[in-house]
């Protein structure tokens, strides 16, 4: 890594450390966000690079033995510690701000490190690029958000009906193929459940197989476009991405490229909802509208008007009132499991009662008892949540469970009377670039706080 800028490193930013704002010994351990709420937002947000695009293409450049430039890369812990889990296995990988340059000429290690793949869900995907280079990959099982059991199973059935040998010891997933070349074989897989990474695992692993691999029943989702539009402008042929169905022709080598990765729709869809929950006119750029389909129309359903430009710039102007809509998650084009806790946010100010069904994951709805201590109605039937919509959230002190809880909370303290503290941001930093930042410069009274020095810390302790 070049750069000495925290930001362009992924790493969280200090801001103002104001000892008046810190309130508890506990506060000073860890970094946190205060949010005075009740602000009204304005302005032009820029929308940075898909973080679940931005990681597994990272994993697709293991797959070429040429240069590789991905462009629009985010600032995000996750792409760090990615980055990091590349440079284990051998790849040489420079950054310039959101320029990464990476090349896997020669991998020296066919294994990931724990302390690394123990982060994020999307480094288990390298298994799929590794075996199709070396013909041997050992990567234990990933880490991510806490929001389900999330087994692998998908993608070691996938990798055995290509020929790979798959066994499951000591929590670590090791996987080889025998024969003289070592390749991977065209197969014909069909998936039980659409399931993301499973999808990305199978067509990197196919794109350097011998014949051709069918998926049926993949996933559609943009990111899995991405990956797809990447392996072909390095000339894999896939055929069908966007679809139920790919059809990958194995090639026995990549070329270089240059890449810009998409747009994030959820960080996009985040903005919308901070536009929507605090009654502000925003318009983000550059976002892809047709990523945004089932958030746009549900927030339709509940007063915004949305007007998407040029196709990449999308404003919203919020109704004068939040009605309320019924919401179910699931796989794209369906609304996005990762737009539920933000979208729920919003809810908890609508005029009525909606229903939130989370089908893609079953654990979930962490940030429902968050909310609640925020003056949220909410009650919960099985994976359902029913909102009754309240006049007034109220800040308090609340922790950022996962991720997209996160993102639901900043919204939430957004709309509410009073100071919040959200604390365990280092869910937030795996995955929104600079959110405290943005919002500021949008007019939101936001700060985060970062821990004091160890030094500091134990004689504010001692007093
Ligand atoms: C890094 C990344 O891209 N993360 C995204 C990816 O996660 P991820 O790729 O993990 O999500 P999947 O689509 O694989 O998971 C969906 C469902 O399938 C199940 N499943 C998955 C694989 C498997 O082998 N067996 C199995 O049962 C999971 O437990 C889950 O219940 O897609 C999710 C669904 O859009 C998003 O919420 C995540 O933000
Ligand atoms: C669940 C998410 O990420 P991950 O799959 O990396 O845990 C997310 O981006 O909302």
């Amino acid at each position: 890594m070049h750069s000495q800028n925290p930001i362009l490193e992924g790493r969280p930013i200090t801001l103002t450390l104001n000892s008046s704002n810190v309130s508890t010994a506990s506060d000073a351990d860890q970094p946190i966000i205060k949010i005075a709420g009740r602000s009204s937002l304005k302005g032009q947000v820029a929308i940075s690079g898909a973080k679940n695009a931005a990681l597994v293409i990272m994993a697709g450049a293991l797959l070429c033995s040429e240069d590789c430039r991905l462009r629009n890369v985010p600032s995000l812990v996750d792409v760090g510690t990615m980055g990091q889990i590349l440079s284990a296995v051998g790849v040489d990988l420079k950054r310039d701000g959101s320029v990464i340059d990476i090349n896997a000429r020669e991998l020296t290690h066919s294994e990931a490190p724990y302390e690394l793949v123990s982060q994020l869900r999307a480094s288990f995907f390298i298994i799929g690029p590794l075996l199709a280079r070396l013909g041997i990959a050992k990567v234990p099982l990933p880490g991510g958000c806490a929001i389900g059991a999330r087994p692998v199973d998908l993608h070691v059935q996938g990798l055995r009906a290509m020929g790979a040998h798959v066994q499951i010891d000591h929590g670590i997933v090791e996987a080889y193929v025998t024969g003289s070349d070592r390749r991977l074989k065209g197969a014909k897989i069909y998936l039980d459940y659409p399931s993301v990474g499973a999808t990305e695992t199978l067509m990197m692993a196919a794109v350097l197989a011998d014949g051709e691999t069918i998926i049926d029943n993949a996933a559609q989702e943009p990111e899995v476009i991405d990956l797809a539009n990447f392996c072909r402008a390095m000339g894999a042929k896939i055929e069908g991405a966007g679809t139920k169905k790919l059809v990958i022709s194995g090639v026995s080598h990549l070329h270089s490229v240059d890449y810009s990765i998409i747009p994030d729709r959820i960080e996009a869809g985040t903005f919308l909802l901070a536009a929507a929950i605090t009654g502000s006119e925003l318009t983000l750029a550059p976002v892809i509208p047709d990523h945004l389909t089932a958030v746009i129309a549900k927030l339709r359903k509940t007063g915004s008007t949305i007007v998407a430009e040029d196709n990449q710039v999308i404003r919203i102007i919020p109704g004068q009132e939040i009605l309320p809509t019924d919401i179910e998650t699931l796989p794209y084009p369906g609304f996005p499991t990762d737009m539920q806790a933000p979208f729920m946010s919003l809810l908890t100010l609508s005029k009525g009662n909606s229903l939130i069904t989370e089908t893609v994951f079953e654990n979930r709805l962490h940030h429902v008892a968050e909310l609640i201590r925020m003056g949220a109605d909410i009650r919960m039937k099985g994976n359902t949540a029913i909102v009754s919509g309240v006049p007034i959230l109220s800040g308090a002190p609340v922790r950022a469970t996962d991720l997209r809880a996160g993102a639901a909370l900043v919204l939430a303290a957004l709309a509410a009377e009073g100071e919040t503290t959200i604390s365990d941001l280092q869910h937030l930093d795996r995955g929104y670039e600079r959110i405290d930042l943005k919002l500021k410069d949008l007019g939101a009274r936001i700060e985060r706080i970062e821990p004091l020095p160890e030094s500091e810390n134990s004689s504010a302790k001692d007093k």
